[in-house]
């Protein structure tokens, strides 16, 4: 359809005559001219809010859009391939979540299928978002639809998200910059695009009413307990304060308002009954009447104790040892080892990878004899002289592994010049390595006789990513981190999981980095997703180039991981979030495919 076709249609809707288009759009067309004053004659570019609004828009949805990321993540692996792109935005219109493919990054950007592009229909005109939130229905806004000729060649697949007293939160939509042109064709998007909604309000509704009953309910059992049509939250006398949009809609059908009115008025039951509708019974015996003649099938899900924040239990550990660890059971078992050879004037042996924290560990089981005696550190690469000794008090021997033969050879003159020293003028002495000097020994690297004299005990500090006490490290290092500046610091619900997804290979010292670079990108007092550096293991041959510039624009088949990583400029977290998997995911691919060092 040409431009002048298009303006010629607009006005004959407009004049009230009969036009092939749905009444939805027609409808919004009519809003355009009438209410909003757009001219269709005067196309204008995508709307792209300045990065202090996007930041704003994205601070008031960060509970949502954390609670939304992993379905549209799933809902990204589904379309992977086929161009679409993935767009969540506020009830405003303002797009703060966004999933497409790399390599369209600069077109997508100048289409407005981007982060802090704004569809509200007052401004972008008819489009799938702006016409989703007017109507708060699902629609296909597709190519011609469009009022605005910027957005003709755009098919636009939206459904709206609803909170659960029933307020419009968000839209979620698939788009495609091309698309075949038949509308019909995009009726599995918008199934899925409904589908994926009707997840995020469900996922949205369990993570506010932990604490309350949830009864769940659908037509059919089979996906009852994985993937049901619609739940509602009780109170404990079983009124309803929460539902899923579906569950509003097909309670309201039987007439009143469904917030705050008793459960029995809409299930043949009572919240006595909810415990028989556990799982557990049979899916099948699971079957709830509903007042109008119906049935459906029930899943009850009990209220979850409310987590108390777990006072750590009086460990009996020193005070230097307490601070380095929370609930992590490796390192409660590391540090209560710590503990007891801390009085002893037994050598160690400290491993771990780099950055675990080895340093800090020596200091504090040095810092365990309140006594103040010196810690002298000794860097080992290479052939250090080993020339003064502490009097008491730790000899430190940093990078042992890195010792070269002449350097073994000192060590163990100058452990024998220890062993003669009265006992209280011998230091102790402690190692720490980041690859292990047992391995070393057997591939005849490592004097054995020097490492069987130093590793009579061996403590072994777990790596980052194993840690279980992640949050409280986070929280612990972004405090120390964040220490000498003025007001308080907070990690928004998204960047924390982006944070707790890497792999962390230079451990605590790279995370501390992260948070510092972190701090100075934030704007506020949350650090959120867009202020995160990227992993310090991509390329350092990142240009200052947006993804995707320069690329060719290809079609069809899904990017190869490849294409994906250089797109990204070797940013496997920017790369995991364009293919909709997790960062160990592409970590795992690429190292498979022999695509970075390992
Ligand atoms: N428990 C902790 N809490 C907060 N920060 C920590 C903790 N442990 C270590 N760090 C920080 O992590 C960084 C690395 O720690 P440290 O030097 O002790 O590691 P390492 O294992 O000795 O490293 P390398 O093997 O590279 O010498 C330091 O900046 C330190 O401040």
């Amino acid at each position: 359809m040409s431009d002048r076709e298009h303006l010629r249609e607009i006005d004959q809707v407009l004049n009230g005559r009969a036009s092939g288009r749905d009444a939805v759009v027609a409808q919004s067309w009519r809003r355009c001219v009438e209410q909003y004053g757009l001219d269709p004659a005067k196309p204008s570019p995508a709307h792209i809010v300045e990065a202090s609004r996007l930041r704003e828009h994205r601070e008031q949805s960060e509970r949502l859009i954390a609670i939304a990321r992993s379905g549209l993540q799933a809902l990204f692996r589904q379309i992977a391939g086929q161009n679409y792109v993935l767009l969540l935005a506020d009830a405003k219109g303002v797009t703060v979540d966004f999933f497409g493919d790399p390599r369209f990054e600069d077109e997508l950007r100048r289409a407005g299928l981007y982060l802090g592009s704004d569809w509200s229909e007052d401004l972008a005109g008819t489009c799938g978002v702006g016409s989703c939130i007017t109507t708060r229905e699902a629609v296909t806004i597709h190519q011609t639809d469009h009022f605005d000729m910027t957005h003709t060649p755009l098919s636009c697949t939206a459904a709206p998200i609803f909170d659960t007293v029933g307020e419009l939160t968000a839209v979620l939509d698939i788009s495609l910059l091309r698309s075949p042109q038949p509308k019909i064709s995009q009726t599995l998007a918008l199934n899925l695009v409904k589908t994926s909604a009707r997840r995020v309000e469900m996922a949205n509704l369990m993570a506010m009413h932990r604490g309350e009953w949830v009864l769940r309910f659908s037509s059919s059992p089979e996906l009852l307990d994985v993937d049901p049509d619609a739940a509602v939250a009780l109170d404990g006398s079983g009124r309803i304060i929460g539902m899923t949009r579906g569950a509003g809609e097909a309670l309201s059908r039987q007439g009143g308002p469904v917030l705050g009115a008793p459960i029995e008025q809409f299930f043949e039951l009572g919240i006595d009954n909810l415990p028989d509708l556990m799982r557990g019974v049979p899916t099948e015996d699971r079957v709830i009447g509903l007042r109008d003649g119906q049935a459906a099938f029930g899943h009850a899900i009990a209220p979850q104790r409310p987590r108390k924040a777990r006072a750590l239990p009086d460990s009996g550990l020193p005070a230097a040892l307490r601070s380095l660890a929370g609930s992590d059971p490796a390192m409660s078992v590391l540090l209560d080892r710590a503990a007891r050879l801390a009085p002893t004037r037994l050598p160690l042996l400290i491993r771990g990878e780099t950055g675990t924290g080895k340093d800090r560990l020596a200091r504090a089981i040095h810092d365990c004899d309140v006594r103040p005696r010196p810690f002298m550190a000794v860097n080992c690469i290479g052939a250090p002289g080993f020339d003064t000794l502490p009097e008491g008090g730790t000899l430190f021997l940093d990078n042992l592994h890195d010792l070269d033969p002449e350097g073994q050879a000192r060590l163990l003159c100058l452990l024998d010049r220890i062993a003669a020293c009265p006992a209280r003028q011998r230091p102790r002495i402690i190692a720490a390595a980041s690859a292990d000097p047992g391995v070393a020994v057997q591939a005849g690297r490592f004097r054995q006789d020097l490492f069987f004299r130093i590793a009579t005990a061996i403590l072994d500090v777990p790596p980052l990513r194993r840690r279980t006490d992640f949050d409280w490290l986070l929280d612990r290092v972004l405090r120390m981190a964040a220490h000498h500046r003025p007001g308080s610091f907070r990690l928004s619900p998204a960047a924390r999981a982006e944070l707790k997804s890497r792999d962390w290979p230079g451990n605590l010292r790279e995370l501390a980095g992260v948070l510092e670079a972190a701090l100075v990108q934030a704007e506020g007092s949350v650090i959120d997703l867009p202020d995160l550096p990227a992993p310090a293991l991509a390329p350092a041959a990142c240009g200052p180039q947006p993804c995707g510039a320069g690329k060719e624009i290809a079609a069809g088949a899904p990017p190869p991981l490849a294409d994906v990583l250089e797109a990204c400029n070797g940013n496997m977290s920017l790369a995991a979030r364009r293919l909709g998997v997790n960062r160990s995911t592409v970590l795992r691919r690429a190292r498979r495919a022999g695509l970075r060092p390992a």
